[in-house]
């Protein structure tokens, strides 16, 4: 067997890996890529890509609620959540071709099968075509995350099943759906679900986004848009057992307590992705919660090894294993070294709101000595969003009390995903409420309610020197 030689080589293909691999080669490396499922990882396949195609469905089936009132008549729109999944199905497939299109376009080498470890230079594939080996000077394990489910509790095809089973596999028959979880996935799913007419039994342990950093008006502001919608989470419930039948589904709580569906969506969380890897082949190491042990530069333990993205965790989204993928092929590359910070990563929740966070929350400003000031601009008056007929949410500011310094952001409302970069961005963030202020806007807008709430911390707590420049 010839053995191939590569700078760079990635075990993994979602967003992580992807983005690593396209950086290095357009940077002049030899790179290799290596994926044993579909190509793109969890979020293009059954994560952030095709959730948000449904949430946009979501969306106009709400938002068509308001079409008589602005004269669009004639009208009365349902869900379909199997043509939703087709939809999805088509979005996905194209996106995925154009990725692998580009990638071989670069001049990457891409490689269908399971990536393993031999040694720290040499990696095994094993695909339906045979084993191949590849030596490599520096390898990135982007391997993702697979869902987690509480002890004792199995899928079932077609009964009880993970997000992945429902992207991979398709929607079940029936129309009541249990769904259980609590955290970005419940609460995105519960919405998405419900607008796509599905009666939606949603049954969490904690309150939904308990464990996010999301303050608790948006979190409240989430709590008012759905329950207006009538979607209530029924806090308190832990699963600890299910029964399955051709007829349905029976979860059962740790109380004793029972809810019947025809079908179940597990939404429970998930871990770190590394097994058959051949991790004992090297000194890369995991942490207790099973996540690859890197240091802030994100090199593991093993010299010319780096993970990213999920398989380090904790924090799970794309933007963080894209912002890493930037990071590795950076220290990769040159002298002076960047460190991870997932706190200026952009979060998301694609809900009956969309929530956008960066940066401190209240709690972490003051326990690191700042005193926060607050800016904040509702929705509720922005002449774009009330043509909009969607003027819930706000813009809400954090900022030091004596430097003007941005501490933190958080956007709620339509677009918050889009609106979150103009406070992402890497610069100074001494100067990064100034320069909100002098953006020259769009009229209406939502970004304008960015430009109210830096203007009104700027008044509030006497920051106008710092914000505006100094007057003579
Ligand atoms: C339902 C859902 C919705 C989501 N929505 C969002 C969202 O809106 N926004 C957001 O930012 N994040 C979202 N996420 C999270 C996001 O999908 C993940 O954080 C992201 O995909 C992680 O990227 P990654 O590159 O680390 O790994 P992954 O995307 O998980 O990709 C890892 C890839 O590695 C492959 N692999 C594993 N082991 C091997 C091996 N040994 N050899 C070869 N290949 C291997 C796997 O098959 C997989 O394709 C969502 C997740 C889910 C489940
Ligand atoms: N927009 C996004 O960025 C996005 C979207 C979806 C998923 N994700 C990521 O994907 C990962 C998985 O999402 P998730 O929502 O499954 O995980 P999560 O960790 O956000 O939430 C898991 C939920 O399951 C609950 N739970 C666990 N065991 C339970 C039990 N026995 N009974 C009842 N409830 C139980 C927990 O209380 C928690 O609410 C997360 O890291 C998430 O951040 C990100």
């Amino acid at each position: 067997m010839k053995t191939k030689n590569y700078d760079i080589t990635i075990i993994g293909s979602g967003p992580g890996g992807y983005r690593a691999a396209v950086l290095a080669t357009l940077r002049g490396k030899k790179t290799a890529i290596i994926e044993n499922q579909t190509w793109g990882g969890t979020c293009l396949n059954r994560g952030c890509v095709p959730k948000k195609d449904w949430h946009e469905t979501a969306k106009w089936i709400e938002q068509s609620r308001h079409f008589e009132k602005r004269g669009v008549v004639g009208m009365a729109l349902t869900g379909d959540m199997t043509q939703a999944w087709q939809h999805q199905h088509k979005v996905v497939e194209t996106v995925r071709a154009s990725y692998v299109d580009y990638l071989k376009r670069l001049g990457v080498h891409l490689y269908n099968g399971t990536g393993c470890f031999l040694d720290p230079r040499h990696i095994q594939i094993q695909s339906a075509a045979g084993l191949a080996e590849i030596h490599t000077e520096t390898s990135v394990i982007a391997t993702g995350s697979v869902p987690s489910l509480p002890q004792g509790i199995t899928t079932v095809p077609g009964k009880a099943l993970t997000s992945d089973m429902l992207y991979d596999d398709g929607v079940p028959s029936g129309d009541r759906v249990i769904m259980v979880g609590g955290g970005v996935i419940g609460t995105e799913f519960a919405y998405i679900f419900t607008q796509l007419g599905k009666q939606v039994e949603w049954l969490t342990h904690a309150p939904p986004l308990a464990h996010t950093r999301y303050s608790p008006q948006a979190k409240d502001t989430l709590k008012a848009a759905l329950a207006a919608l009538n979607i209530h989470p029924q806090a308190g419930f832990r699963i600890a057992r299910i029964e399955t039948t051709t007829a349905g589904v029976t979860v059962f709580d740790d109380l004793g307590k029972s809810v019947q569906g025809d079908w179940l969506l597990l939404a429970t969380g998930r871990h770190a992705f590394t097994e058959g890897l051949g991790l004992e082949n090297t000194n890369v190491t995991l942490d207790d919660r099973g996540f690859v042990r890197t240091n802030t530069m994100l090199e593991t333990e093993e010299p010319g090894i780096y993970a990213i993205g999920d398989a380090v965790g904790p924090i799970m989204n794309a933007n963080q294993a894209l912002s890493d993928a930037q990071i590795v092929i950076h220290n990769l590359l040159s002298a002076e070294k960047q460190e991870r910070d997932p706190l200026w990563v952009p979060e998301l929740v694609y809900s009956a709101v969309e929530l956008a966070r960066i940066g401190m929350d209240d709690d972490a400003a003051e326990d690191l000595g700042f005193e926060p000031a607050v800016g904040f601009a509702a929705f509720e008056t922005s002449p774009r969003a009330l043509g909009q007929d969607d003027s819930v949410g706000f813009v809400r500011l954090l900022a030091d009390m004596d430097s003007g310094e941005l501490l933190g952001g958080e956007i709620v409302g339509r677009d918050a995903g889009e609106l979150i970069h103009l406070l992402a961005g890497n610069g100074n963030r001494d100067e990064a409420l100034r320069k909100i202020v002098e953006t020259r806007v769009n009229h209406p807008s939502r970004a304008e309610e960015l430009v109210n709430a830096a203007e009104t911390l700027a008044a509030r707590w006497g920051l106008e020197e710092r914000i505006f420049g100094a007057t003579d």
